[in-house]
């Protein structure tokens, strides 16, 4: 798979043979190279995760690093000294190896540094992602607060359990909690635990998330939502390391490491006197940006490939015309849009092959709630759209808000659409008959 190349590079065949060898039985996909000059057309035409480069090769192997969408590399060689490795790593590699012939070593550098992974890891193919990730792998094991920012879809949930995996509570849990979705209300004693009659219906204690997280790593997506009192609160936790349940008597230790994310500019939220100063700078500690996708452009194909593979039956393709406009479009919802247009794509595909036409931005018709985008639809693409919204929601057991967000719409324009189609006569199933079926 495309996403698992790594370069071995290295003049003879022979010194090739053991890491090449050790890389495909652990599933990756090893690319042969005898010189630095041919490692870099290979990085020229594909997605490379990895280079591993023997010290000797012919050409100078920092070339790969000047590449565009160039990989990391890793210099090889077997018995070095130790000024060697520190030399190479100086001079940009991101570790150096000194036993090649040693299969688990070359197994385990790989998977400690190869940035496109398998498809549940995070793909990194565009040079400002590729530092994105690096940071993020430098920071992960140190035991700070990390703020991710960015647009929202841009993938810092994916680069926040990236952190979490990359960490050295890797075996502990990783649990989420989005601070938008809960009300108000309920946040307090979800994020902190309750005891037993703390409120009507409490009739047991229960540890809240930051308890739930022990060892492991509490993730508070879009933390800004968080309302003022409970700011404090947090605030509190995170300087002292401890937390009190409602109505508990003794404060509970944290063992957590929390990573915050948020898509607001937090500054602009504490100008605005929305969120604490304090907490701000207590989040601030290690601030890592996300860039949207319009900005990184070379992730665009890789992606797009890894999500035909996920939600394609396994032979799916993508035409070139497809590709060019994919790569052009704007991303206003970032991957998460562009997995929700391959998505789409392949329901409309007839052969398994996603041509241009199967592509439904959300700047295009789909997206749109305006009656006057509807009346421009031509009969085939209503009849596709109408498809496609009937598959879904028959994929979603009926429910609309599952339905939307597979869509990639919302939940007002989905029942203004279901409406329109039940005007012309198409039948849609209520939600209930739906939830039966399913
Ligand atoms: N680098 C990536 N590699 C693979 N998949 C990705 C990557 N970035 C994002 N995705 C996918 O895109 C979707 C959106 O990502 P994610 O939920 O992490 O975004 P987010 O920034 O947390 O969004 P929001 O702010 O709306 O919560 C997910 O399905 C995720 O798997």
């Amino acid at each position: 798979m495309s996403e698992n190349k790594i370069l071995v590079v290295a003049a003879d065949e022979a010194t090739r043979e053991a890491p090449c060898a050790a890389l495909d039985a652990a599933g990756f996909e090893p690319v042969p190279a005898a010189s630095v000059d041919s490692a870099c057309d290979l990085v020229a035409s594909m997605p490379v995760s990895l280079a591993l480069v023997h010290g000797a090769c012919p050409g100078d192997w920092r070339q790969l690093r000047r590449h565009a969408g160039a990989p990391p590399v890793v210099v090889m060689e077997a018995g070095a000294e130790v000024p060697r490795a520190v030399q190479a790593i100086r001079s940009g590699a991101v570790d150096f190896l000194t036993n090649p012939e040693d299969a688990s070593a070359v197994v385990s550098v790989t998977r400690r540094h190869a940035v496109v992974m398998n498809s549940r890891g995070v793909i990194a193919v565009d040079e400002r992602t590729r530092g994105v990730l690096d940071l993020a792998r430098r920071v992960a094991p140190k035991p700070v607060t990390v703020l991710l920012n960015g647009e929202s879809g841009t993938g810092k949930e994916v680069f926040a359990r990236y952190l979490h995996e990359q960490s050295d509570r890797a075996r502990g849990p990783f649990v989420a909690v989005n601070c938008a979705a809960i009300p108000e209300n309920m946040l307090e004693a979800l994020l902190f635990g309750y005891e037993k009659g703390a409120f009507t219906g409490a009739t047991r204690s229960h540890p809240g998330k930051f308890e739930q997280a022990a060892g492991g790593t509490l993730l508070l997506d879009e933390i800004s939502e968080i309302a003022p009192e409970l700011q404090a609160k947090l605030l509190r936790a995170l300087q002292e390391r401890e937390v009190e349940r409602l109505c508990g008597t003794a404060p509970i230790p944290v063992d957590a490491r929390v990573v915050a994310t948020t898509n607001r500019d937090l500054r602009q939220a504490v100008q605005n006197g929305q969120f604490r100063e304090d907490l701000y700078y207590r989040l601030h500690v290690f601030p890592i940006q996300l860039p949207p996708l319009r900005e990184r452009r070379d992730d665009i194909l890789p992606l797009a490939d890894a999500f035909l593979r996920k939600f394609g039956d396994g032979g799916a393709t993508m035409s070139p015309g497809a590709r060019h406009m994919l790569r052009e479009y704007e991303w206003p919802g970032n991957v998460r849009e562009l997995e929700n247009v391959v998505q789409r794509a392949l329901i409309l595909a007839d052969d398994g092959c996603v041509d241009a036409e199967d592509l439904r931005f959300e700047l295009g018709p789909l997206s749109s709630a305006a009656p006057e985008a509807d009346a421009s639809l031509d009969d085939s693409m209503k009849d596709s759209e109408h498809r496609l919204i009937l598959d879904t929601l028959r994929q979603s057991n009926g429910s609309r808000k599952m339905t939307a967000e597979r869509l990639g719409i919302s939940v007002r324009t989905l029942r203004y659409k279901l409406a329109r189609m039940r005007d012309d006569g198409v039948p849609v199933p209520d939600s209930s008959a739906m939830a039966q079926v399913g």
